[in-house]
């Protein structure tokens, strides 16, 4: 019987080489074609220059089925990642010799200890190496909890790498671009230092095997299965992570890593007990991915970790949506296309099962089965208010951002009824910009993107008195009301109260409502322009007329008193302050605070970053008018890798020259 598929992550900073290793894979395994990327059609370019969204591709290596993931490592892009660890068996960390995307590193490799995923290390581009190995694992090491063992070092030729040597099989190779290696014989010169890297390799393995550890010390020679044996229970414990070297551009390292995955990276059935899934029970899956096409179709990427599915199977996903399977499909590597059935282990495409998201562990059967859990999507760190460029797309839009948005779980939408705004919510500047292109190439709706409003309030910090007298004679029936308000502020958050301090019937009980309706419309918009809020407004008198009176003449005279009274009772610009926290490493934490400070923030405090050493986080207040684009400020001074999540927390008065400026614009707008 056929191995069951394994399915790996290609995981890593941006730029490290990951889709490059892919495709050096596929090459090596002769399956031809470029992985399938999301509804666009395979083999997209990289319109951007990089992985915007998970690919995925199958592909056989001496008879072994594998599937990779090749995740996008663009910080904007990055989550990507997310959905995908907890299916897969392992996870292949591409990275290079560079200081600059250490924190990019790490940040990788935080998020699949947190998992507990299987990791080994590719150190890629050692065509361009310029360090030796050892000093690349001195700097990778501190990016990495559990310790790095590196299991081969290149051979050099005039300050090229032209070949490695594998510690543990303690045997040559001499690099041949787009094609396997070749052995050679164990360079007389390189000898002394591989005897000291083996040595120090099985030093790091005996750490977790008593037998090895003996033979050691009684210079027994370890036979090989032992060696590799110890580097698979280390690779599945989590005890350790290997360490290879090669280039992905020239095809070079990726038969040793491919041999690596086969012999060590654990089986579904050890990926099983980590996600706590038993191995007895109705088929099961989990949905890493979700492409749709601009007509119509949805397809739900999903691993098949339990049993077999087949076309049209009824499903039933862990929150108890059911579904039915209307299809399957292979993906990627050449064979792309219906298939009857999926098998336990593969990764495959599921069509149509609406309501289940990324993320959603689905059972065959009605009974839904317990959640796999996933961390959840990260918190948007960047908005923009949306406008079409078609009024007539308006509908469409929303359905577009559905589509969109059940896809990248990174991406948000919400809507500002008191600004009548439609925001969409990202990962950033270029995550946005790709999700427009995306609504406008596949759903055909063009759109603009603005900066946010903000919502401003305003409110009055002295009491004032106000008169309203609407008297209106025309022809027949007349109008007229008359009515006397006091207007006092309130507490922060307490909003609008209105008192009935009547006495004697000056205003008709009757009317007595229409005066506070009148009130309530008229605060919608105070004299600086902003809704009128935290502020009581008492009906101290008033006169009526027996025939002209009615409930609009009241809610006019209301709207005239507030007038009259508004303006004098001192009004103030209220903006929303929030509540933000901010990740960052510690040795960026100074720079991270002066983003804040220079935003009119405040800073609360900091603490260590739980789970997270070497990481802050630090608490603060910032106006939400400066934090737009404070993801762009945090990255630049943090490595790329700060983040924040932010809540509203409160309103707070602006004055001085920021709340100029707001008032300029807002008169500017009104303009025209
Ligand atoms: N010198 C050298 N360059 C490489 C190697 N592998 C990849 N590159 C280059 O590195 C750049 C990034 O490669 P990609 O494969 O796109 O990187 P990636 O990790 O998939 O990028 P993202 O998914 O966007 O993070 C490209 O310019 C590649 O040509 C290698 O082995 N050696």
């Amino acid at each position: 019987m056929a191995a069951q598929p394994r399915c790996i992550a290609l995981v890593g900073p941006a730029q490290s080489g990951k889709t490059a290793l892919l495709e050096a894979l596929m090459e090596r395994t002769g399956s031809g074609e470029r992985p399938a990327r999301s509804g666009d059609g395979n083999g997209e370019s990289r319109p951007h220059g990089m992985s915007v969204e998970p690919s995925v591709a199958t592909l056989n290596f001496l008879g072994d089925p594998f599937t990779f993931v090749d995740c996008p490592g663009s910080i904007e892009f990055v989550h990507g990642m997310q959905a995908v660890l907890p299916a897969c068996d392992a996870a292949v960390v591409v990275c290079e010799a560079d200081e600059r995307k250490l924190p990019a590193l790490e940040y990788v490799l935080r998020t699949l200890e947190a998992q507990g995923v299987p990791r080994i290390l590719f150190v890629n581009k050692i065509d361009a190496a310029t360090q030796s190995p050892r000093e690349t694992l001195g700097l990778l090491q501190a990016a990495s909890a559990s310790p790095l063992l590196l299991r081969q070092i290149p051979i050099w030729q005039d300050g090229a790498a032209t070949g490695f040597i594998d510690l543990a099989l303690e045997r040559a190779f001499v690099y041949r671009n787009h094609a396997p290696s070749a052995v050679i014989a164990l360079p007389e010169g390189e000898l002394p230092q591989e005897k000291e890297d083996r040595f120090t390799l099985l030093e790091r393995l005996a750490d977790h095997d008593d037998v090895l550890m003996e033979q050691l010390i009684s210079e027994i020679e370890p036979d090989r299965e032992r060696i590799f044996g110890d580097l698979a229970r280390e690779l599945r414990e989590g005890l350790a992570v290997s360490v290879l070297i090669g280039s992905a551009a020239r095809g070079n390292g990726v038969g040793r890593l491919l041999k690596a995955l086969r012999h060590e990276a654990p089986a579904l059935a050890e990926t099983r007990a980590r996600l706590g899934i038993p191995a007895d029970g109705p088929a099961l899956a989990q949905v890493i991915q979700t492409r749709h096409t601009g007509f119509g179709g949805k397809l739900s990427i999903g691993r098949v970790l339990r049993g077999a599915f087949q076309e049209g199977d009824a499903v039933t996903a862990s929150d108890g949506t059911g579904a039915r399977i209307a299809g399957l499909v292979s993906l990627g590597g050449g064979q792309a296309g219906r298939i009857a059935s999926a098998t336990e282990g593969e990764t495959v495409g599921f069509g149509r099962l609406e309501g289940l998201g990324t993320r959603a562990t689905f059972a065959a059967g009605a009974a839904a089965p317990p959640e796999i859990a996933a961390p959840p999507p990260p918190a948007p760190v960047y908005a923009a208010a949306l406008r079409v460029r078609d009024r007539k797309d308006d509908v469409r839009l929303t359905s577009a951002l559905a589509k969109i948005t059940d896809e990248d779980p990174g991406l948000c939408v919400e809507q500002d009824a008191d600004l009548e705004e439609i925001r969409l919510l990202g990962q950033g500047e270029m995550h946005l910009r790709v999700a427009l292109e995306r609504l406008s190439a596949r759903f055909g709706v063009a759109v603009d993107k603005d900066r946010p409003k903000v919502g401003y309030r305003e409110t009055i910090r002295s009491a004032a008195a106000g008169r309203g007298r609407h008297k209106k004679q025309t022809g027949g029936h007349g109008q007229f009301a008359d009515v006397q308000i006091a207007v006092r502020p309130l507490p922060r958050g307490e909003g609008f109260l209105f008192e009935d301090e009547v006495v004697g019937g000056a205003v008709p009980r009757a009317y007595i409502p229409s005066v506070e309706a009148g009130a309530r419309a008229h605060l919608r918009r105070g004299p600086l322009g902003f809704p009128v809020i935290d502020l009581c407004v008492t009906l101290t008198d008033g006169a009526s007329h027996a025939v002209d009176s009615s409930d609009a003449a009241f809610q006019a005279a209301a709207r005239l008193a507030l007038d009259d009274a508004l303006p004098k009772a001192d009004p103030v610009l209220l903006e929303p302050i929030l509540a933000v926290e901010i990740a960052t490493p510690s040795a960026y934490t100074a720079k991270a605070t002066g983003a804040v400070t220079g935003r009119r923030g405040q800073i609360l405090g900091f603490d260590a970053r739980p789970g997270w050493p070497g990481w802050d986080l630090l608490q603060a207040q910032i106006p939400e008018a400066e934090i737009w684009d404070l993801i762009i400020e945090l990255r630049s001074v943090t490595a790329g890798v700060g983040s924040f999540t932010a809540r509203f927390d409160h309103r707070a008065e602006l004055t001085g020259r920021p709340a100029d400026l707001v008032l300029a614009n807002g008169l500017a707008r009104r303009a025209g």
